[in-house]
């Protein structure tokens, strides 16, 4: 049967090709006749075709967003029966432990059916011409310049249960399948074929808002910031403004920029989208990747003064060329390679995802953008309204050092935390050295020894619980001890002046 479905198909490219040629005729045919013959292909070719197709292209309108039903119709094709198929593709996905996921593979065919009717599926390595038969494009742009589609063939009288039923079934089905595979993903982009793409990873943050060592104030107010945002869908349409919020995370290296990134999407379940503008090659690009986030997520771009240097000389330069105010037009990152000339993102390009026309496309999106350098960020990055909080985070005090100390040793108190905070209040130390000194140390095989020798004869769970105490004082006792050192030095090193 399915033979005989790609001869219909090939009967109407046989029909379009006469229309063609007839269109063509030399100028002697009267230019009526010319006109209601090449009319009239169509229209047998549609009669003595029995046959409909549905193209689905892989990306939608401009080639800017994935078509979400190519996305359903792949998924779907891992559950249809692939028996019609001689070329199938396995992969092992993130997701499934140990079962390969079996696909179609490109320019394989497979059966199906649904409620009496027959359909056939093909994955087109380019979305074939128009062959004759009545194409109907969804999501579409002309098929042609695909570079991938499902084409769906089925007989003219289950079009109705085609389009109505069967297509929208697919997508339920699909709905339903992610909505219970949903796991949190860390999305990051690169070029594919010349195309930017993202590519995702599942994601588990390993630190929490519990684990941030921060003033504590200063965290509860982004933690109800936060909750604010995402319960704030009826104030921002209330208000008409597009559901986002921008937050600049700035501080020394090693403060938790990263690590807060990590928090806020845990908080608030958002998958991760980590922009690198180093491999975009233009606004276009950037825009395209935008428009391919989902809502509900995170989009950051880190180090954003590390990208921004040009921007800020040519700013500047700008200033004093003309005695005011830049543009926002300059060249906010150049991509390293010869084509320079093409590969642009500039200030405004960004600033149009953020807050120009192309930020009311989607809702619930938070952008994050971290710096060592807030001071060299252009203005009208940080202009308020664009980032709607800037959130220091800096060296590590004596609350930070607390918290640290419980992560990391689970302790509340010990007899060094006074000095230790004297001396992180009189040092600049970030969170990130306290913490590694805060790692346990490994004990020696001769303290385990001894230590066994003491507790030896005391029953097995006792025992243990008395070497795992023993464990967490020696290493409490340890780190803290080496922590106090380090301090001291920074601190003299600080107090001697350069010679
Ligand atoms: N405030 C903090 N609370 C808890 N742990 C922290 C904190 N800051 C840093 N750390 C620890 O230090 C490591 C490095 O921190 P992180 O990568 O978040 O720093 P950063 O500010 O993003 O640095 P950079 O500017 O270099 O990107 C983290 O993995 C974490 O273990
Ligand atoms: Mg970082």
């Amino acid at each position: 049967m399915a033979l005989s479905v790609e001869k219909w198909v090939g009967f109407g490219s046989a029909m379009a090709g006469v229309g063609l040629l007839w269109s063509r005729m030399p100028e002697h045919f009267h230019e009526e006749a010319r006109y209601i013959i090449s009319s009239l292909v169509p229209m047998a070719m549609s009669y003595f075709n029995p046959y409909e197709q549905v193209i689905v292209p892989e990306y939608g309108d401009e080639r800017f967003r994935r078509n979400k039903l190519f996305d359903a119709v792949s998924t779907y094709m891992s559950s249809v029966r692939l028996e019609g198929a001689s070329r199938l593709k396995a992969e092992l996905s993130y997701s499934s432990k140990d079962d390969p996921v079996i696909s179609l593979d490109e320019n394989q065919e497979v059966a199906d059916s649904f409620d009496g009717a027959r359909v056939w599926w093909r994955l087109c390595p380019k979305a074939s011409k128009n062959r004759g038969s009545t194409i109907i494009t969804l999501h579409g742009r002309d098929a042609d310049e695909e570079p991938r589609c499902y084409r769906l063939v089925f007989h003219k009288r289950h079009r109705q249960l085609v389009l109505s039923k069967y297509l929208p079934s697919i997508i339920q089905q699909w709905r339903v399948l992610i909505a219970e595979n949903k796991k949190r993903q860390l999305f990051t982009n690169h070029i594919v074929n010349g195309r930017p793409t993202w590519s995702n990873v599942p994601y588990n943050p390993s630190a929490t808002f519990d684990h941030l060592a921060m003033d504590h104030a200063k965290k509860v107010e982004i933690i109800n910031d936060l909750t604010a945002f995402k319960m704030g869908q009826d104030y921002y349409s209330k208000v008409g403004k597009a559901w986002k919020r921008g937050y600049l995370l700035y501080g020394p290296p090693g403060t938790g920029k990263s690590t807060m990134i990590g928090a806020m999407a845990d908080f608030l379940d958002y998958d991760v989208y980590d922009l690198d503008l180093t491999s975009i090659n233009g606004n276009a690009d950037l825009r395209k990747l935008f428009l391919e986030t989902t809502d509900k997520s995170i989009i950051v771009i880190e180090d954003i003064d590390a990208i921004d240097v040009e921007l800020s000389t040519k700013r500047k330069e700008g200033k004093a060329a003309n005695g005011g105010e830049g543009n926002d037009n300059h060249v906010l990152i150049k991509v390293c390679d010869k084509e320079i000339g093409k590969s642009k993102v500039t200030l405004s390009g960004l600033l149009n995802i953020m807050d120009g026309l192309w930020s009311a496309c989607g809702s619930e999106r938070i952008f994050v953008f971290t710096t060592n350098h807030v001071d060299q960020l252009d203005p009208a990055l940080i202009r308020s309204g664009r980032m709607d909080k800037l959130i220091e985070l800096s060296y590590c005090r004596s609350e930070a050092f607390k918290m640290l100390a419980k992560t990391y040793l689970e302790i509340d108190d010990h007899s060094l935390f006074g000095e230790i905070g004297r001396l992180l209040d009189e040092t600049n130390t970030t969170p990130a050295e306290v913490a590694d000194s805060l790692m346990l140390r490994r004990e020696s095989n001769d303290e385990i020894g001894r230590v066994l020798d003491e507790i030896g004869g005391a029953p097995a769970d006792v025992a243990d619980n008395l070497m795992l105490r023993w464990k967490r004082k020696r290493a409490a006792d340890e780190c803290l001890e080496s922590l106090r050192e380090t301090l001291k030095k920074a601190k003299m090193e600080s107090a001697t002046p350069p010679i």
